[in-house]
């Protein structure tokens, strides 16, 4: 994708249109050069047909320019929207492993910065166009005077566009360096925004992140932005004069080259006429420069490609079983490695997740749980093995078909206000499940909104619970979901919503570290170094089978029926 081809891309015909108009425009501009050169040779009785001709030359180089500039704006603006856009879902398309070695920093930059700038020079592209047009007209008018003056004009030019390209090039080489100082940017602006605890605790590291990281990385960036913009205005500077410097060649040196004066002062008159749109044309080169750039580092992310997992969803519309089983055959999961150790692999996995039961997946802190998870609902695809849905293999069906069937909590929840869009789910339903977790009198929905989401960790991941038990989705997977709640409702979730959850057919997977209640699963898969090993004996702990709370019964908490999509 490059700049022009991404606006050509949008709408070929009001590319053609506009640049008709701004062709018409270039073209009125030559005519009234020509009017404007036979009005002052005869100044004393210019005559009516001359003052016609002047005003309708004026009136086309407005209006045909005004029509081109009005329907660039509107392609530029609806450009930069569908590009922005386009990038949401190019990135939310992408495969998660592609996304996480991007990492949040560069997609944000992508998202902000890069789009920002494409704005700047699409912007730009209809003043371009205008002033382009106007100047291609001159030219031609200065080719019909005399084609000596035209052939020495491009020579000069052609001289010019050739020392033209030295800063040009020296430019494109810092705005690029730019670029990636920005990118380093975005992750000490991160650590601002997301470390603002730790750094407001330790003055060393805030001085490390503020001055060694921001300070010393913006330095950088004024440095590469400042020599590339620089560049590029020196580079217009030496293109206007080559031009000034083409006037004065002309004028010294025309009548020896048998050029008459009338054609001498048409020729100037030409290059004084289009001395601004000139100037325009070279001020915004730059910013497409700078487009450039960010249209490059956009395409270099790589987005969108979720290689062997988007196939059509052949089974859309067919009778399915309520429930869905998921299971593991040798599937495994391998993570490159950064250094030249080698990577880590969680696998190969045989396991079997069915409908109506309960699996706890445990193990030590880096054991391949949250892989395993991932590799589960489809967000990592195994890199050898497979996962499988009802039997069949995620590799037939894409893994949208297994993604769509699985409701998720993982330990870094993203809360939205809204809840999933589900027919059977309404707000009493789901204001009486908020009272069942404790968060009545704190936040209530209203026509499938929370009322607020600024509440603390354990709090928002009740909301996002209760988002997970409305979605209706048949299976349901839990990532250390009661690691931030109080013992009460950790209690709660594993002795009334879990077994709630499996007495309604769904399957039912928890990444867990409370092995107290481990008894209350139907299978446990023990992860040691990304390899299943056998759990130790799991027995009940005296008095578990009265650890629900008082009056929160398994029916207290009605949630709806799982329901394939
Ligand atoms: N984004 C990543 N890039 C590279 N390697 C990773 C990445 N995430 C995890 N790993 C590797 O996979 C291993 C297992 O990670 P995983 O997150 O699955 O563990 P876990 O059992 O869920 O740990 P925890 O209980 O701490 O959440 C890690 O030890 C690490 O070597």
């Amino acid at each position: 994708m490059n700049f022009l081809s991404l606006l050509a891309s949008r709408s070929r015909a009001t590319v053609v249109a506009a640049l008709t108009a701004g062709l018409l425009s270039g073209a009125a501009t030559m005519v009234l050069i020509a009017v404007l050169q036979k009005i002052l040779e005869r100044l004393d009785d210019p005559g009516t047909r001359l003052l016609v001709a002047f005003i309708v030359a004026a009136a086309t180089v407005l209006l045909a320019g005004a029509v081109s500039s009005v329907l660039l704006i509107r392609l530029a603006q609806r450009t930069v929207q569908e590009l922005r856009m386009e990038l949401c879902r190019r990135i939310l398309d992408s495969g998660m492993r592609r996304i996480e070695s991007i990492g949040t920093a560069r997609l944000q930059s992508a998202l902000t910065d890069d789009v920002q700038v494409i704005t700047t020079a699409v912007s730009g592209v209809p003043l371009l166009t205008m002033n382009s047009a106007i100047v291609v007209g001159a030219f031609v008018y200065i080719g019909m005077l005399s084609l000596k003056m035209l052939l020495g004009m491009l020579a000069v030019l052609t001289v010019g566009l050739v020392l033209y390209q030295l800063p040009v090039r020296r430019a494109g080489v810092h705005l690029r360096r730019a670029r990636e100082h920005q990118d380093v940017m975005h992750r000490h602006l991160e650590s601002v925004t997301r470390g603002t605890k730790e750094l407001k605790l330790d003055r060393d590291r805030r001085s490390a992140v503020v001055d060694g990281g921001v300070g010393e990385t913006g330095k950088s960036l004024v440095r590469d932005t400042t020599r590339g913009v620089a560049l590029y205005t020196i580079a217009g500077s030496w293109g206007q004069l080559l031009f000034l410097a083409s006037i004065g060649i002309m004028l010294f040196a025309g009548t020896r080259l048998g050029i008459s004066t009338e054609d001498l002062t048409g020729f100037t008159l030409a290059v004084l006429y289009i001395n601004t749109p000139l100037v325009t044309v070279l001020n915004l080169i730059p910013a497409l420069g700078r487009a450039a750039t960010a249209l490059r580092s956009l395409n270099s992310l790589e987005l969108g490609d979720e290689s062997g997992l988007h196939v059509p969803r052949p089974r859309r519309g067919e009778e399915e079983p309520a429930g869905v089983a998921l299971s593991l055959r040798a599937a495994a999961f391998d993570y490159a490695s950064d250094t030249e150790d080698a990577g880590f692999r969680v696998g190969p996995i045989d396991a079997d997740f069915t409908p109506g039961t309960l699996t706890f997946v445990v193990g030590g802190n880096g054991s391949g749980k949250t892989t395993l998870a991932k590799m589960l609902c489809g967000l990592y695809p195994p890199s050898s093995g497979e996962v499988r849905v009802n039997g069949t293999p995620v590799r037939d069906t894409g893994a949208e078909e297994l993604r769509e069937r699985i409701a998720g909590v993982f330990a870094d929840v993203h809360l939205f206000r809204t809840l999933p869009s589900h027919p059977d789910t309404d707000d009493d339903e789901a204001n009486r499940l908020l009272s069942r977790l404790g968060m009545d009198g704190k936040v209530r929905v209203h026509r499938g909104e929370f009322s607020t989401i600024a509440l603390s960790t354990g709090q928002r991941k009740r909301l996002a619970l209760v988002g997970a038990l409305l979605s209706g989705r048949p299976v349901l997977l839990f990532d250390e979901w009661a690691a931030d709640q109080d013992p009460e409702f950790r209690d709660f979730f594993y002795t009334v919503v879990l077994p709630m959850m499996r007495e309604q057919g769904r399957t039912v997977v928890a990444i867990t570290h409370d092995d107290r209640y481990f008894y209350l699963a139907d299978q446990v898969l023990k992860l040691e170094r990304g390899m299943v090993v056998e759990p130790a004996d799991v027995q009940a702990p005296v008095g578990a089978g009265g650890t629900a709370l008082p009056g929160r019964s398994a029916q207290a908490l009605h949630p709806p029926h799982a329901h394939t999509p």
